[in-house]
């Protein structure tokens, strides 16, 4: 299966040719918006939709089979009586179910045009792959799955499929969205439906939801849109999948309701981020402040900056009765009454997980990256700063390399490259700034004794420099695990430098997306493309690092040395200063200090590791590797050292390498 799936992912890696887009902008500032929001508005539509109204929707979900049989089943084994559980299911749906109308939609078309025009320059859109979208939803049901990266998404999605005439789509949205004020309304009748940010054991809260999710998909209501990913990604990387949402989606196939379902992952890629400053004070401990309607009106003063262009890819509509062709045996379906609510059998379980790799790495390889990404990865490896005319010089040779390893860069040919780099300068004139010639990062210029004040803001304009670096940083990640691991075995034997690629790949697992089980073709990959840029040369047993590509090898190695640092503290903290259980949150704030006096004293310069988003994927990866165990409990879970491991552990998985060199645990 992983073979199979993943070979997909490197054809489209492989054979990936430049579409054209259209900046869908360049008509909204050339004619009225008024108009363009009364336009007469006639959808694609699936061609065996059931027509439905939003109260259709809810009665029939009330009525299920499916539903019924939960609550008789709840009511045996509570005592509660039927009556008084369904009044439940139906309360639930009644702040969950979206009421989609046009009026709200017409609405939002004419302010989001009058917004979207004040913040972005271009909103570019791949013309193939919305024709390709429009095929697709009139033949089968469809799955949007777009990267999550701002609230813009969500509102881009819809305003995107309204322009081009597409039907419009159910979007699933947290709960924090519904309690704002008027708000929380207009996205329900623009389509929103709430669901519990997470609801593991509350079985009549999953059965709602689950059979409201399936009734969306099996009459074709709508296109059903939801974010694999959870959440927007503070860094800028791919957060790891969650599979519930996807798996209910997928279920009316499996369980032959529907002939086909179309999964459509979506990359929406932005030159500049609204939240940016936002996610890096988050990493640092700031609580992000929660959606309200005052705090959105608060947030107006945006309109007057400038945020770039975004460049939005449909990619590939993926059917998953091909994908599914040969792997998963349908038939297991027809062995119990379908209405009988089951646990995904175990093939379906890690299909549904490849599927949501493979999405996630879809989404990785169409993602459009800005000039300013070249300056924010090169800027991170010169800090405090550096000359311009340098910078320019290193940011066409990344330009280069990234393209060489199959990224996708918007680069103007018609200005220079240092009027590029200039004007990725001014763009993020909130983090870089340009004086006689010299470039640094804001709040790097400080020459003075260090406090933990002043790391604090040096490591809120350090991340935001790295959200940016973050945007290639899955592109380079194979080939850098390669040059890591030969830097680590100091041999040139393959199989030593493949041992070494795959526990960093592991230790890895939450940073990057790979896809499960696909350690080979990863490393097969990564020399791959290595080898390509003649950065390494290969015999069937050796590798080694040519003198042509000792320049590009540092780099890659440079521009994963803060992971590879950031969890290399963490396990001097861990292993120096922990001795009793800790919840997550006891471990981020101690780790936090620890590492901000490490940085005081001169000892350490891992800003990024002060990031609560890689220390809770050091807990994870952690804990996978088997150097700490989770405990469960009512409250939250707890996690202790297990020191008999960490020897055993270290040696097995080439921890070791962090117990050279320590720096002394305790200050
Ligand atoms: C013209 C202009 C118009 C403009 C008009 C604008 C309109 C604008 C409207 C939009 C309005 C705002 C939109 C906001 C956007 C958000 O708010 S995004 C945030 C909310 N959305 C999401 O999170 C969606 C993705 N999340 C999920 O899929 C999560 O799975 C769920 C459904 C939230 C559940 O999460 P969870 O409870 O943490 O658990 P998860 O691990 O995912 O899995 C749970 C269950 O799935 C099943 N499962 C788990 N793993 C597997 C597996 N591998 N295989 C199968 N099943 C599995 C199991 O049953 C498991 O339960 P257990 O048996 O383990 O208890
Ligand atoms: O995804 C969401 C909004 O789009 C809500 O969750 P976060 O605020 O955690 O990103």
């Amino acid at each position: 299966m992983a073979a199979s799936m993943g070979s997909v992912y490197s054809k489209e890696f492989r054979s990936k040719k430049r579409e054209v887009f259209e900046d869908i902008l360049e008509e909204r500032r050339q004619s009225s918006d008024l108009r363009y929001a009364m336009k007469c508005y006639t959808p694609v539509i699936y061609r065996n939709l059931t027509p439905c109204t939003p109260s259709g929707l809810k009665t029939s979900v009330l009525q299920s089979l499916e539903l019924q049989y939960v609550i008789r089943q709840i009511s045996s084994e509570s005592g509660e009586s039927c009556e008084s559980i369904q009044e439940q299911a139906a309360e639930i749906l009644d702040e969950m179910g979206h009421n989609l109308r046009m009026g709200a939609i017409r609405l939002f078309a004419m302010s989001l045009s009058k917004i979207f025009k004040r913040l972005f320059q271009k909103v570019c859109v791949n013309e193939e792959g919305i024709q390709r979208l429009t095929q697709a939803i009139q033949e089968h049901p469809v799955v949007l799955l777009p990267s999550h990266r701002s609230y813009i998404d969500f509102l881009m999605m819809s305003y995107v499929l309204y322009s081009y005439d597409l039907a419009l789509p159910v979007i699933a949205a947290g709960m924090d969205f519904m309690g704002m004020k008027i708000v929380g309304e207009l996205l329900r009748m623009s389509g929103a439906f709430y669901m519990r940010r997470s609801f593991r054991g509350n079985q009549l809260y999953w059965a709602v939801f689950a059979e409201y999710v399936k009734t969306l998909i099996r009459n074709g209501y709508a296109p059903v849109e939801f974010f694999v990913e959870g959440q927007r990604s503070r860094t800028c990387k791919t957060l790891s999948p969650k599979f519930g949402l996807l798996n209910i989606a997928m279920e009316p196939f499996f369980k032959g309701e529907v002939f086909d379902t179309y999964i459509v992952p979506i990359s929406i890629n932005y030159e500049r981020v609204l939240e940016e400053s936002l996610y890096a004070y988050e990493l640092l401990g700031v609580p992000k402040p929660k959606e309200s309607t005052s705090g959105l009106i608060k947030a107006r003063r945006i309109l007057n900056e400038n945020f770039g262009s975004i460049h939005i890819y449909f990619g590939q509509p993926i059917s998953l009765r091909s994908l599914a062709s040969g792997i998963i045996n349908r038939t297991q379906y027809n062995l119990k009454p379908r209405h009988l609510p089951q646990r995904p059998p175990e093939d379906v379980q890690s299909f549904v997980r490849d599927v949501a790799y493979q999405v996630e790495l879809n989404q990785i390889a169409n993602m459009v990256l800005s000039p300013g990404v070249l300056v924010a990865t090169i800027l991170l490896q010169n800090l405090p700063g550096m000359d311009f005319n340098v910078l320019v010089e290193k940011t066409l040779w990344l330009k280069d390399l990234i393209e060489a390893f199959g990224g996708f860069l918007e680069w103007p040919d018609n200005l220079s490259a240092s009027r590029v780099v200039r004007s990725s300068i001014d763009l993020h004139s909130n983090i870089f700034t340009l004086v006689d010639g010299h470039v640094t990062l804001l709040e790097h210029k400080h020459t003075g004794l260090l406090t933990e004040e002043i790391v604090f803001e040096q490591a809120v304009s350090l991340l935001m420099c790295a959200f940016y670096r973050n945007q290639m940083i899955n592109v380079c990640v194979r080939p850098a695990l390669v040059v890591l691991a030969c830097e680590m075995v100091q041999s040139s034997i393959k199989e030593e430098i493949f041992r070494s690629f795959s526990f960093l790949r592991s230790v890895f697992s939450k940073e990057f997306i790979f896809f499960p089980g696909s350690e080979d073709k990863d490393f097969d990959e990564g020399c791959f493309m290595l080898t390509k840029c003649d950065i390494i040369h290969t015999t069937p047993s050796e590798i080694m690092i040519t003198d042509k590509g000792t320049i590009a090898a540092f780099f890659l190695s440079k521009m994963f040395q803060p992971f590879l640092e950031g969890y290399k503290l963490a396990y001097t903290y861990l292993v120096g200063e922990v001795t009793n259980a800790f919840t997550e949150k006891q471990y981020i704030s101690g780790v936090r200090s620890f590492i901000s006096r490490l940085i005081v004293s001169g000892t350490s310069k891992c800003y990024e590791a002060l990031s609560s988003d890689m220390q809770k994927n050091i807990l994870s990866s952690f804990v996978q590797l088997g150097v700490l165990k989770r405990m469960k409990s009512v409250s939250e879970a707890t996690f202790c050292l297990e020191k008999k491991m960490v020897k055993e552990t270290a040696e097995k998985l080439g921890l070791q390498m962090f117990t050279e060199k320590l720096p002394s645990a305790r200050l």
